[in-house]
């Protein structure tokens, strides 16, 4: 329903809640169905499209306007367009020691086609990467205050693999993996910020909601297939399709500077139903987030020149 979800806590209880959606209808939507669960709730919408960077940068000026603090960031947008389950890999994986894994994770088996956006990013990477990352840029000010400290939240995967992500190739656009490559990446970035920012106090943490049927995931197998399969993934590796939101929950009744910044939260459910969440050792390393964070920060220069250039263009033309 929404690209993210921005929670300024006031002192006493949730001041506002801010859903920033592409689609507006369907985030008015969201927005009658939570002001009927929770009829005081203040909520409000923003226009927000995280794969376009000039969006993006409205958006958080929008924001602005509205509030001069920000507790919590939720990223939860992401994009897998033309999933493919690759079938050679897959009978391949059926026959060695990796098979519960792939069936977890999808490991190697799950490919996209991406394509390049009118800025020359890569689709995926734009979507599930950068653009989340120009708005946490673009709302330093509100989330680092010195009297509160404050938390970004990314929707990672349990499908984020190393074997997916170059340091060469960080827009992926070389492979056929992207959504795994940019789920990696969200892992590595968490890390990074955490190194800058927590003296600030922000903090950033991942979250996999498990597999969920939802677009994304219909878009890859008959909506009747992955409801066979998941019994299988509930018993194995404790996934339910309602429980995707657990984690989330969870890391907002948590102290942020209490959180392991090298650690993904897992939303799980236990074979009696109970939903919980827990925190599983993510494969990554200090100096590999560090260097995609620099190249993070010079392609952040290159898109902002490239913006200014266009709108100078603009006006010359005017
Ligand atoms: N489903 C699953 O099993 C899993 C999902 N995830 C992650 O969970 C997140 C949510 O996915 P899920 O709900 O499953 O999939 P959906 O396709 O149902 O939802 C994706 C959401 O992201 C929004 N979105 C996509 N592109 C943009 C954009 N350019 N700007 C703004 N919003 C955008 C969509 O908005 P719109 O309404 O405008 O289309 C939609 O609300 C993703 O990050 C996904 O990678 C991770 C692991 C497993
Ligand atoms: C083709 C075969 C006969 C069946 C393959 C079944 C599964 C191994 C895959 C089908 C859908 C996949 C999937 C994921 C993992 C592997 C599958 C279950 C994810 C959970 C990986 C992590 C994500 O981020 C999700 C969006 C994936 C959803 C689909």
């Amino acid at each position: 329903m929404f690209a993210c979800v921005c929670v300024y806590c006031a002192f006493s209880g949730i001041g506002l809640l801010c859903l920033a959606c592409r689609n507006m209808q369907r985030a008015e939507a969201a927005r009658q169905a939570l002001l009927v669960s929770h009829p005081t709730a203040q909520a409000t919408l923003l226009h927000l499209d995280v794969g376009n960077m000039r969006s993006v940068l409205r958006a958080a000026e929008e924001f602005k306007q509205m509030c001069n603090r920000l507790d919590y960031l939720y990223l939860n947008a992401g994009i897998m367009p033309n999933p493919r389950v690759d079938h050679k890999a897959f009978y391949k994986g059926l026959f060695s020691s990796n098979v519960v894994c792939m069936f977890a994770t999808g490991e190697g088996i799950l490919t996209q086609e991406d394509k390049v956006t009118p800025i020359g990013l890569q689709e995926v990477f734009a979507t599930n990467l950068f653009g989340h990352f120009l708005l946490v840029k673009e709302l330093e000010p509100l989330l680092c205050q010195i009297d509160h400290n404050s938390l970004v939240i990314w929707r990672s995967s349990n499908n984020a693999q190393r074997s997916a992500f170059s340091l060469d190739d960080i827009q992926h656009q070389k492979g056929r993996e992207p959504y795994s490559s940019s789920k990696y990446a969200s892992d590595l970035l968490s890390l990074a910020l955490n190194c800058h920012y927590n003296n600030r106090g922000l903090f950033s943490s991942v979250i996999c909601p498990g597999l969920v049927m939802t677009n994304l995931t219909y878009g890859i197998l008959p909506s009747f297939f992955l409801a066979l399969i998941l019994p299988v993934m509930w018993l194995v590796e404790g996934y339910s399709p309602y429980n995707g939101a657990e984690a989330l929950f969870w890391l907002f009744m948590q102290k942020p500077e209490s959180l392991d910044p090298m650690a993904k939260y897992h939303s799980l459910t236990s074979g009696l139903g109970n939903n919980y969440t827990q925190p599983h050792k993510m494969d990554i390393d200090e100096n590999m987030s560090e260097a995609l964070y620099v190249k993070l920060l010079e392609l952040e220069d290159t898109v902002r020149k490239k913006l200014r250039d266009e709108d100078l263009d603009i006006k010359t033309k005017n």
